[in-house]
């Protein structure tokens, strides 16, 4: 499988014989550009932007930085094997795509969900699909073809209405419920502010609210009908400021792998494990919810520790494949990537995301190569050393 990943090198190299060079950027930085001269501007603002002055947000992946990989010599790591076991599935490989709610707006058709999980079905990376989406979660399950997706619950304040979105999820076959905690009120961001620009009052990604039963009884009048009250009855019901005791509630909503994505705290992650919760991920939403935090990947090493034998998803600020690695070495199971597939949705639709995987994955792969870590049981944090400055 390994093979396949740092293949891309090959792929391109060969491909550059015949005077085809890629058609999307190689790097994360020049995506972001491309990104952001393709898409209007409004989306690229809320896309690229994050809390208060965006420390948080840069210091995520400043904080790769913080840490070098120490090579390994004589380990012939021909074979690799980047594939992982999560929730008893056999992925091949610990790449993930974290849920992001404008996805359907930035591809350029405004179907962007079901492009991303075309990119799903055609990498095996899983996708986390939002809650907030252009097309209702029926019609992305069966474009993620045999990859696994995992529904990212925004826990809405109606209980019945949590609860059929839930339903839905597990009958549209999505292995595995994300409920995400650190967003029941939208952080303060400034450049969204500036311009007066939030995608969902305008009544963008609200499909599995207007197609949901439960929330169209909560309406007076039928979405077609006053879609502006419809908006606003959506405000009023997507905030759950949950508590604590809300969890065995939401443990009681399904049988599938229940994991809460937000976590940094490591006595949070004791909780939630002592809850009855599958999986944990750790996150801070990429910096776009409190400005001031902890870079995600320096609350990694605890959280890890804390969450035992449960999977750790981890995220924000992944930008390469050597990010990647480091991850994985500090203990993550997993490791998903926001706004870089976003910028590859926006510029190639399917095509520009499954580049963005496969760059991400072919570095990582070449990384073990020349490192000497042929597996990811071989990436522990002794491959790992402070950068001393
Ligand atoms: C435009 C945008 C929308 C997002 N929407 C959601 C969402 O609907 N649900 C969620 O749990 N996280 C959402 N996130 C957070 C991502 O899942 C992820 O935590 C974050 O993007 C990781 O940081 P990175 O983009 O720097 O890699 C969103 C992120 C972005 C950039
Ligand atoms: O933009 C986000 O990061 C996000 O997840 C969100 C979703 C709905 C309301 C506010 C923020």
């Amino acid at each position: 499988m390994s093979e396949a990943f740092g293949g891309y090198q090959n792929e391109i190299y060969f491909e550059g014989l015949g005077g085809v060079v890629p058609k999307y950027p190689m790097t994360a930085a020049e995506l972001a550009s491309r990104a952001e001269a393709a898409m209007p501007p409004s989306v690229w603002s809320y896309v690229a932007g994050g809390a208060g002055d965006e420390r948080t947000q840069d210091a995520n992946a400043r904080a790769f930085d913080g840490w070098g990989l120490v090579p390994r010599m004589f380990v012939g790591a021909v074979e690799r094997d980047l594939s992982v076991d999560l929730f008893g599935m056999h992925l091949p490989s610990p790449l993930f795509m974290a849920p992001v709610g404008v996805l359907g707006i930035c591809a350029q058709d405004g179907h962007g969900d079901l492009a991303t999980a075309r990119a799903a079905a055609r990498t095996g990376a899983p996708m986390v699909a939002s809650t907030l989406s252009v097309d209702p979660l029926e019609q992305v399950a069966p474009e993620l073809g045999d990859t696994p997706g995992f529904f990212q619950l925004y826990t809405p304040t109606d209980r019945d209405l949590a609860a059929s979105l839930v339903r839905r999820a597990e009958a549209a076959g999505f292995r595995g419920i994300v409920v995400t905690l650190d967003t029941w009120i939208t952080g303060w961001r400034p450049r969204d502010l500036a311009t007066s620009n939030f995608p969902q009052l305008r009544g963008h990604c609200l499909a599995n609210y207007f197609s949901d039963p439960v929330f169209r009884g909560l309406l007076d009048a039928p979405v077609e009908e006053d879609p502006g009250a419809a908006i606003l009855r959506w405000v009023s019901v997507f905030g759950n400021p949950l508590t604590w005791d809300d969890l065995p509630w939401l443990r009681s909503l399904t049988e599938l792998p229940l994991i809460v994505k937000g976590l940094q705290h490591p006595d949070d992650v004791r909780r939630a494990k002592d809850g009855g919760v599958d999986g944990i991920y750790c996150s801070n939403h990429g910096g776009r919810q409190a400005n001031g935090g902890l870079p995600a990947l320096d609350a990694l090493p605890a959280v890890v520790d804390a969450a035992g034998e449960l999977p750790v998803l981890f995220d924000s600020g992944v930008r390469s494949g050597a990010d990647v690695v480091k991850a994985l070495a500090l203990g993550a199971t997993a490791v998903g990537v926001g706004r870089p597939y976003v910028h590859g949705l926006a510029l190639g639709g399917t095509d520009g995301v499954v580049h963005v995987l496969r760059t991400l994955l072919a570095e990582a792969d070449l990384i073990m190569a020349v490192d000497g870590y042929p597996t990811l049981g071989d990436l522990t944090p002794d491959a790992l050393r402070r950068v001393l400055r």
